[in-house]
């Protein structure tokens, strides 16, 4: 038993220049661990609640604070995350903010490892996990609510499934993202950045999968192992029902035509991953399309699941998807998030841990991929508060 005895919650900058919640607890022997928030733009509409900062610190300070400290034993994460929701109240952590809960809630598993003398990975999946690694995915070029005046979906994301270790998958996917900077200079296409690092062109879609294709197979040859790609359509930013449908630049796709579309670019480009191909709602669609498809690609809920097993469950149930993307702060908890890949294992649903657009340097998320043998990391490739989840995965490798 060694109970929490101090939580201190501040406000820090997070990537985008936006105030988030940062959480330190201290345990009885002296265990220690902070965790921060991260943020969502292309949020989606059924997520737990993020509120302001400065609101989420002071109510959590009244309700949580008095409930853990020297109530609760730091390495029992399941007890400090059922007191979290309990104190909250609410289903959509409303009560004392998202944002407070998922700091309190990471900061508390990094004081149990800390305090247990194990890596935070080791903490999180138990002694017989943690020699697995995930594939990292990472966005080369994007727009959508990422970037102005740039492809309407939201990221195209390099994928090294062939990569012999995780650290030649995360050197393989910088060497993508500069070697794109390379092709657009060629054509004196702007190379103005995305809130995730990501290339923001002005160029339509159908460039940016030219070449996407292109530096990821010149990157490959150059390697010498398989480097696809993916994207995350975040299609429910594109999504208008008062359109009909799904609006791009050069026009408006129903939903069967939205299909056709995505299931024409898994085939042409061999696409390795595709994230929120169709509306957050849209069950049924998304299950045509994994029936179309789903033995060809990874067909990745996001916003539909919102790492939320009840949905997630709606989802095995309609056979919408064959994996889940998990973000602990759309749900609030670690104990939620775990809740949500171990419901999709147990389905055949293989889970990809993400970032968020606005991040810190928090590194959780790499442990709790490798913790919990998820399939994948989307984590950016470049940028501080993305090289922080990748560089932790270089020294995780290192460890096992
Ligand atoms: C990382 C994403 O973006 P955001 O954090 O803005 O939801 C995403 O949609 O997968
Ligand atoms: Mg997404």
């Amino acid at each position: 038993m060694t109970l929490i005895t101090d939580i201190t919650l501040r406000r820090i900058l997070d990537s985008r220049g936006n105030a988030t919640v940062e959480a330190e607890v201290t345990t009885e022997a002296g265990g220690f661990g902070r965790g921060a928030a991260p943020s969502g733009a292309s949020t989606g509409e059924h997520e737990a609640l993020e509120l302001p900062a400065e609101e989420a610190i002071e109510k959590a300070e009244a309700e949580a604070v008095p409930a853990l400290v020297g109530e609760v034993d730091a390495t029992d994460q399941r007890a400090v995350d059922d007191t979290l929701r309990e104190v909250d109240g609410t289903d959509d952590f409303s009560g004392i903010g998202a944002n407070s809960a998922v700091a309190i809630s990471m900061a508390a598993a990094k004081a149990g490892a800390d305090e247990l003398g194990l890596p935070l990975f080791q903490h999180l999946g138990g002694t017989f996990r943690g020699d697995q690694f995930p594939t990292p995915i990472g966005n080369v070029v994007g727009g959508g609510e990422h970037a102005e005046e740039a492809t309407n979906i939201q990221e195209f994301l390099s994928a090294p499934v062939g990569a012999p270790s995780v650290t030649e998958a995360v050197f393989a996917n910088a060497k993508v993202h500069a070697r794109i900077k390379e092709l657009l200079n060629e054509e004196d296409i702007p190379t103005n950045k995305g809130d995730e690092g990501a290339w923001a062109p002005p160029i339509g879609d159908a460039k940016a999968f030219e070449i996407v294709d292109q530096a990821t197979s010149e990157i490959s040859d150059k390697l010498g192992f398989e480097i696809g790609f993916g994207m995350d359509m975040a299609a429910a930013e594109l999504y208008d029902e008062d359109e009909g449908g799904y609006v791009y630049d050069d026009g408006v796709k129903s939903t069967d035509e939205q299909i056709e579309y995505v299931a024409e670019m898994v085939r042409e480009y061999d696409l390795e991953f595709v994230e929120d191909p169709m509306d957050e709602n849209d069950f049924e669609g998304f299950a045509k399309l994994t029936d179309e498809v789903g033995d060809e690609t990874v067909i990745c809920g996001d916003d539909l699941y919102v790492t939320n097993v009840e949905r997630l469950q709606t989802g095995i149930d309609k056979g919408s998807s064959n994996s889940i993307l998990i973000k602990p702060n759309q749900i609030g908890t670690l104990s939620d998030a775990v809740d949500a890949i171990e419901l999709g294992a147990e389905n055949g649903i293989v889970a990809a841990v993400s970032h968020r657009s606005g991040e810190t340097e928090d590194t959780t998320i790499a442990h709790l991929a490798v913790g919990t043998a998820a399939d994948f990391i989307k984590t950016g490739t470049v940028a501080g508060e993305r090289t922080a989840k990748l560089n932790e995965l270089i020294r995780i490798e290192e460890q096992v």
